[in-house]
């Protein structure tokens, strides 16, 4: 299957970064995509007390439905790394959803883990305060098998993606919108590190640059192989890069260092409670 994951720049003029969505898609199905995926936040990024005010329903809302038209259009799949989905009156899910090509959505995804952080002097956010979590893991069923879907934050949480892996996942989906200052360190070491434990391909697209003054984004929106080797990386800006995923590598990866098989849980399943 070739993939396409589409690195964005998004802010708060919530109808240009949907034209931008549709250019992105357009133009990576014109090169030959089957699948596209779109980062964190791809519809609207900005300060949390303006999250609500952009949050929709999903499958009922405007986004679902012109992404589900330029699905059937291109006869695609469309991977939404995450938009803002309607809860309360002051907060909303921050909601990832795939869509096959007859336009319909097969899996929905609110992100679990929120980014509740304090880096003292560099950074500090409060994900929770606009946000509220999910509940369930999602799986959804692609042509090339079963796909885990997460969202940023998540990454540092290995435990999502061995389950993943367990329920018979070969891919999995990390869209984001990662920091800059983390992901100098953190963001190849930990998708690869997804990648390599679970034996599978991991799916990265990211938002890159300023979104909001003071708040930069890494970008390096990028897919892993299952043996840990990166086969495809965005540079700096926004833009569309491309991937074969081969499926046999997943298989390859797993009879040659058979680890899923050589688990030992009933010494440890305890210590993850
Ligand atoms: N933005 C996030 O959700 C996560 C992140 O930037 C990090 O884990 O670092």
């Amino acid at each position: 299957m070739k993939i396409a994951l589409v690195q964005m720049n998004t802010k708060q003029d919530k109808e240009k970064n949907i034209k931008d969505i549709k250019n992105f898609i357009d133009e990576a199905a014109g090169n030959g995509a089957e699948l596209v995926s779109l980062p964190e936040y791809c519809t609207y990024l900005g300060k949390d007390e303006d999250k609500s005010k952009h949050a929709e329903l999903i499958p009922d809302g405007e986004t679902f439905k012109l992404l589900s038209n330029l699905a059937k259009k291109h006869s695609i799949f469309i991977h939404v790394g995450s938009i803002l989905e309607e809860y309360s009156e002051d907060k909303s899910y921050n909601t990832s959803f795939m869509v096959n090509p007859d336009g319909d959505m097969i899996g929905k995804y609110r992100k679990i883990h929120l980014f509740d952080i304090e880096i003292e002097g560099i950074s500090k956010y409060m994900e929770s305060n606009s946000i509220i979590n999910g509940e369930s893991p999602q799986i959804v069923d692609l042509p090339i098998g079963k796909a885990g879907l997460s969202i940023c934050y998540d990454m540092r949480f290995p435990e999502l993606y061995r389950g993943y892996a367990l329920e018979g996942a070969k891919v999995l989906f990390i869209p984001a919108a990662f920091t800059r200052y983390t992901g100098m360190l953190h963001w190849e070491l930990i998708l690869r590190a997804r990648a390599v434990e679970n034996q599978c391909f991991v799916i990265a697209a990211g938002q890159f640059g300023e979104n909001l003054p003071g708040k930069e984004c890494y970008g390096s929106s990028m897919v892993v192989d299952p043996w840990g080797v990166v086969i495809s990386r965005a540079s700096e800006g926004t833009g569309v890069i491309y991937a074969n995923l081969d499926m046999s590598l997943v298989e390859k990866a797993r009879t040659s260092i058979p680890s899923l098989q050589n688990r030992k849980p009933e010494y440890y399943k305890d210590l993850t409670k």
